[in-house]
């Protein structure tokens, strides 16, 4: 502890955690500790010094988002976004080969009223929490990425993904016979335009790496190997612009698309509920569960 004083005490005087004669948050975190946090779909490791945290998803087989799962993802964010030492954060898999396979379908089948509804606003919550982070995001794409798991990555500030062509990314939800609701739509939108939006949305397309980076569904490609790093890379830049001026205009950027949301937030829920109770939609569903499975036979 007396080192870290020290060293920290040196750098004050050199300037280097000093912006605009203010204290930066990067030379706060030079007091605080390394954290880890686990439970058990995900763990955080936060790095007390660059003030990073490293959130990895750990639920196989695929990283789906159930209504657990959606729980402890965004109760992990809100402790991060509450530690004042937590500057950024950096999404990514521990599964080879899948970074999310979106929501999970087994929590839209064959359930009550009730309970489509408590997984829908865990949907929405998961998303709004994402998407009006103050902290940096950035998501280290080291795998396939359909539908939800796209929207997850969508919402960060910036998109890292493997340069591998077994992996794909995009809002395919119109293959399995659902709609994207107009806040996937949204986040689509804001980040590749509406023509690219319109066709994508409607032939459910799954993108390449190459042709995502094309379209700018992702920012950045990196060897399989070197996501994670080139992620890190990408962060210490993002993190060298004051934290309040980038936040605010993060927000300022963000609002409209929130705000439609939390205005529209219990339509959209008895929405989501009606869409998903129709027999018609139950069966596509089944039957697109069915053939994953059959796809291994
Ligand atoms: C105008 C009216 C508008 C109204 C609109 C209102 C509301 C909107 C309504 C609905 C909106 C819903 C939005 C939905 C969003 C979603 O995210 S839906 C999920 C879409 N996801 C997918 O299509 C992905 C499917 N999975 C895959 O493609 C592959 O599994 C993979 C991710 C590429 C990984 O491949 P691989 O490693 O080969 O693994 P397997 O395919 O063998 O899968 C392993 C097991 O995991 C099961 N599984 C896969 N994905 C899911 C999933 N999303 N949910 C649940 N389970 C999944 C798969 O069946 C295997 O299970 P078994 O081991 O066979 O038991």
């Amino acid at each position: 502890m007396a080192a870290l004083l020290k060293r920290s005490a040196s750098l004050l005087r050199a300037g280097a955690l000093q912006k605009h004669g203010v204290l930066t948050k990067q030379a706060l975190c030079l007091f605080s500790t390394n954290m880890r946090m686990f439970t058990n779909k995900i763990s955080v490791e936060m790095d007390g010094t660059t003030g990073v945290a490293v959130l990895t998803m750990k639920s196989p087989p695929v990283n789906s988002l159930s209504l657990d799962f959606l729980t402890e993802f965004t109760i992990s964010l809100e402790k991060l976004e509450m530690d004042k030492a937590c500057r950024g954060v950096i999404l990514t898999s521990a599964l080879p080969r899948v970074f999310s396979a979106g929501l999970d379908i087994t929590e839209m089948c064959g359930k009550s009223a009730e309970h489509y509804a408590a997984f829908w606003r865990a949907v929405q919550e998961f998303w709004l929490k994402l998407y009006t982070s103050n902290m940096v995001t950035v998501a280290a794409i080291n795998g396939s990425c359909p539908a939800g798991g796209c929207l997850m990555a969508l919402v960060c500030d910036y998109r890292v993904m493997a340069d591998d062509p077994k992996f794909s990314i995009g809002l395919n939800e119109t293959k399995l016979g659902i709609v994207a609701p107009f806040w996937f739509k949204d986040t689509m939108t804001n980040t590749i335009g509406n023509r690219e939006t319109e066709k994508a949305l409607q032939l459910g397309y799954m993108y390449s790496p190459a042709d995502a980076l094309k379209v700018g569904l992702v920012d950045q490609l990196a060897s399989a190997d070197k996501v994670e790093t080139v992620a890190s890379t990408v962060m210490s830049e993002w993190l060298a612009i004051p934290d309040h001026a980038r936040h605010l205009t993060k927000s300022m950027m963000r609002k409209p698309t929130r705000d439609r949301l939390v205005t529209h937030r219990d339509a959209d829920i008895t929405s989501f509920v009606n869409f998903v109770t129709k027999d018609s939609i139950q069966k596509s569903l089944q039957m697109y569960l069915e053939s994953l499975k059959q796809r291994k036979r």
